[in-house]
């Protein structure tokens, strides 16, 4: 997108909104509405309350009803026991950095956003100045001049925020610098992570896609298609929760994915045009890795196992493919550590199949933000007698 020229007489209308007690939820959807999550007694300041609050700008009374209908809202944010990040110089910029060795699973940063709001441009129709009408406007001024009223707005949220997050927020870098986006917009779309997105096909159609969360550390942390780190967003305590989807050393900087993983090299490429970078980390550097992350996603089907290879064998073989990438982070991980666990039980082999079984455990704790205690979902078992017959097959040599 390119800075668009709007017509000479136009100019920036004031922005309209209304703030609202933390547990109204009752307007309209489409009203925008501003308010700060916890809610914040009179006088209070970051000092009585570390766990800090969230300014929250929204434009669907589901988007709030969603954060404080949440049994247990406004939770404590649950923290690591220990401080294991830091924010630093990366050859991206600035990143985050493991400042002790971590392991796979464990907990690493938490924190509440600086500032909710909503995904997409919530202003439909912007503000024209008198005498100006829609077909003065080409489609590309009209967005232009709905950004323009959104930044506005959005400065009216900012200027809400403790002194001490303003200036995190304005610290943060922007990637949209001549575009049109305007300084707050242009950083949110830089370091917004999606947060409210599972909205109902019905609120989709209403224009509700959810919202983003712009964070003072964890929108630092730079992106990679192997990445070590992934977050879950808690509601009950409005916070992101960073967790290690692998080891990882202490020194070593901390990546999470923009993209989804999962797909192609050029797919992701594309997925990561907004973002102004080319990404050259390993995976995106290497042409063979393409038809490699087929054959990872392939062979976590039973029936792809060489016959003359034993299942742990084929699952020990794609385990280490994946973990030589850093690629753990594909959900096919899994599925190759429940194959091993399942193996292992065919084999008798206790100590594997503990190994197996403590590794699937913290892996679902990086991915999923909980540990998921033996579950078999090996591809093609999905009842115990599916087990009965596979364990019946086994073992093969
Ligand atoms: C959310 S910020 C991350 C923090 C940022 N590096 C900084 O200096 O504040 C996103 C921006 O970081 C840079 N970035 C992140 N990951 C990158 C990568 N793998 N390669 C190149 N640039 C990257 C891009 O400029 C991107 O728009």
């Amino acid at each position: 997108m390119e800075k668009i020229a709007l017509p000479e007489n136009y100019e920036v209308n004031k922005p309209t909104y209304n703030t609202a007690d933390w547990n109204k939820t009752d307007y309209a959807d489409g009203d925008i509405y501003m308010t700060t999550l916890p809610p914040q007694n009179k006088g209070e300041t970051l000092a009585d309350n570390p766990d800090n609050w969230t300014e929250c700008l929204f434009h669907f009374a589901e988007q709030k009803r969603k954060i404080v209908s949440t049994p247990g809202f406004p939770s404590p944010v649950v923290r690591p026991p220990q401080v294991r990040h830091r924010v630093g110089p990366s050859r991206f910029g600035t990143g985050v950095f493991a400042t002790r060795n971590i392991q796979m699973g464990q907990l690493i940063l938490s924190e509440r956003p600086l500032l909710i709001c909503p995904v997409s441009v919530p202003i439909q129709i912007p503000q024209l100045p008198e005498g100006l009408r829609d077909s003065d406007f080409t489609f590309e001024q009209y967005t232009q001049a709905r950004i323009n009223d959104y930044e506005e707005l959005l400065k009216v949220c900012v200027n809400r925020m403790e002194p001490e997050n303003k200036e995190a927020f304005f610290k943060l870098h922007n990637s949209h610098t001549d575009d049109g986006s305007g300084p707050i917009f242009g950083r949110i779309r830089t370091n917004g992570i999606g947060i409210l997105s599972d909205t109902s096909a019905e609120q989709k159609a209403a224009g509700n896609y959810g919202c983003t969360g712009i964070f003072n550390v964890v929108s630092y942390l730079n992106h990679s298609c192997t990445p070590n780190v992934t977050y879950k967003f808690s509601l009950d305590s409005i916070s992101i929760q960073v967790r290690a989807t692998r080891n990882i050393k202490k020194g070593e900087e901390l990546f999470m994915s923009y993209c989804n993983i999962d797909d192609p090299t050029s797919v992701r490429q594309k997925q990561l045009r907004s973002y102004d970078f080319q990404c050259t980390c390993r995976v995106c550097n290497d042409p063979t890795t393409d038809a490699l992350l087929e054959r990872i996603q392939i062979n976590t089907s039973l029936d792809k196992c060489d016959p003359s290879q034993s299942y742990m064998a084929h699952a020990e073989q794609w385990l280490a493919q994946i973990e030589a990438l850093g690629w753990e982070q594909l959900k096919e991980y899994g599925s190759y550590l429940s194959m091993a666990m399942v193996a292992a039980m065919g084999i008798k082999d206790s100590a594997k199949h503990r190994r197996y079984q403590d590794m699937h455990e913290a892996w679902t704790e990086g991915m999923y933000g909980e540990p998921i205690k033996m579950r078999l979902f090996a591809p093609g078992l999905s009842s115990p007698m599916d087990l009965k017959s596979m364990l019946d097959a086994l073992p093969r040599k």
